[in-house]
């Protein structure tokens, strides 16, 4: 151990006025802890009466919670403080309802299990796969409630595309049910890279949602009449993410559209144009300061 002996203790002036201020800090401590093991109690309840089955998570209820606490949030303690505290208390809620099992796939992106880690806190269990199909894997086997995968893009070989995988189904019926991070704004030093959350899970909505749609297309069909055809049958769309390999008979796109819209929505069967019925893919929360639609 290094020698500590000329280090002079913390010199605080006004000492007794420090004192004072740190026996009201003690004092509301004692308020919060005594509140979250109330909390804790409701939370109890929760898992004991609230008839919730499957995957515990409710990311539109905490979408809207998060949304309303930042909303009433006056003073100097930083917004963020308050979601981080609150997603530690979804984290700690979530252990009492049984624990939760991430699987994240980080394959070309180191950042991937940091964004998940910060959403889903230090308590939750994150297993580390290098594909998409292998952390999807997780789900269908029941050794994960939920899959953190990168947000696709144009450079997505076939392997990376899991969304195109997700278009066709199978049971669980998986989807995506959340947009990482949900703070929208990114500081220096925090994870920059989004991803999506993937579960067999039904849309939970938060009150801002968006929806993301697979559609089949002709391979040669441009991402602006792809944009027409949706808007025509009444989908306010965000962005396009066109997908056409070549010689292949099919191509894929993936549409980022407002509001949470069911998969039995009228509008997708209505839809003309395509190689077969859009299926949506699932829904997220709109991230907190997201300031336009992102894919
Ligand atoms: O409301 C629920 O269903 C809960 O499980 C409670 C709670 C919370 O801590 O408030 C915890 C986890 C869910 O993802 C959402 C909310």
């Amino acid at each position: 151990m290094s020698d500590t002996s000329s280090l002079s203790p913390p010199h605080d002036t006004a000492s007794e006025a420090l004192a004072s201020l740190r026996a009201e800090i003690d004092a509301l401590d004692d308020r919060l802890h005594d509140l979250l093991m109330e909390r804790a109690l409701i939370i109890e309840r929760v898992a004991r009466d609230g008839g919730k089955t499957g995957v515990p998570i409710r990311p539109g209820r905490e979408a809207a919670m998060l949304r309303r606490l930042l909303a009433r949030h006056r003073g100097a303690l930083p917004p963020q403080t308050i979601l981080r505290i609150w997603r530690e208390l979804f984290s700690g809620a979530l252990m009492i309802e049984g624990g939760l099992t991430i699987a994240v796939a980080d394959g070309g992106q180191a950042e991937l299990p940091a964004v998940a880690r910060e959403h889903f806190g230090p308590l939750t269990a994150l297993r580390r796969h290098r594909t998409p199909s292998q952390a999807l894997a997780d789900l269908t086997n029941g050794a994960a409630h939920a899959a953190v995968l990168p947000l696709p893009s144009d450079e997505d070989d076939d392997q990376a595309a899991w969304w195109v995988g997700l278009m066709h189904g199978g049971v669980p019926r998986l989807a995506i049910v959340a947009k990482l991070p949900f703070w929208a704004r990114r500081t220096e030093g925090v994870p920059q890279a989004g991803a999506y959350v993937v579960a067999s899970l039904a849309p939970d909505p938060s009150g801002a949602d968006r929806s993301l749609i697979g559609i089949e297309i002709a391979p040669d069909m441009s991402t602006a009449r792809i944009a027409g055809q949706l808007t025509s049958a009444g989908f306010d769309v965000g962005s396009i993410l066109p997908r056409r390999a070549a010689k292949q008979e099919v191509g894929y796109a993936l549409a980022d559209v407002e509001g949470l819209v069911a998969r039995d929505d009228p509008r997708l069967s209505a839809i003309a144009g395509f190689m077969a019925t859009p299926v949506i893919l699932g829904s997220y929360a709109v991230p907190f300061g997201a300031t336009g639609p992102t894919r």
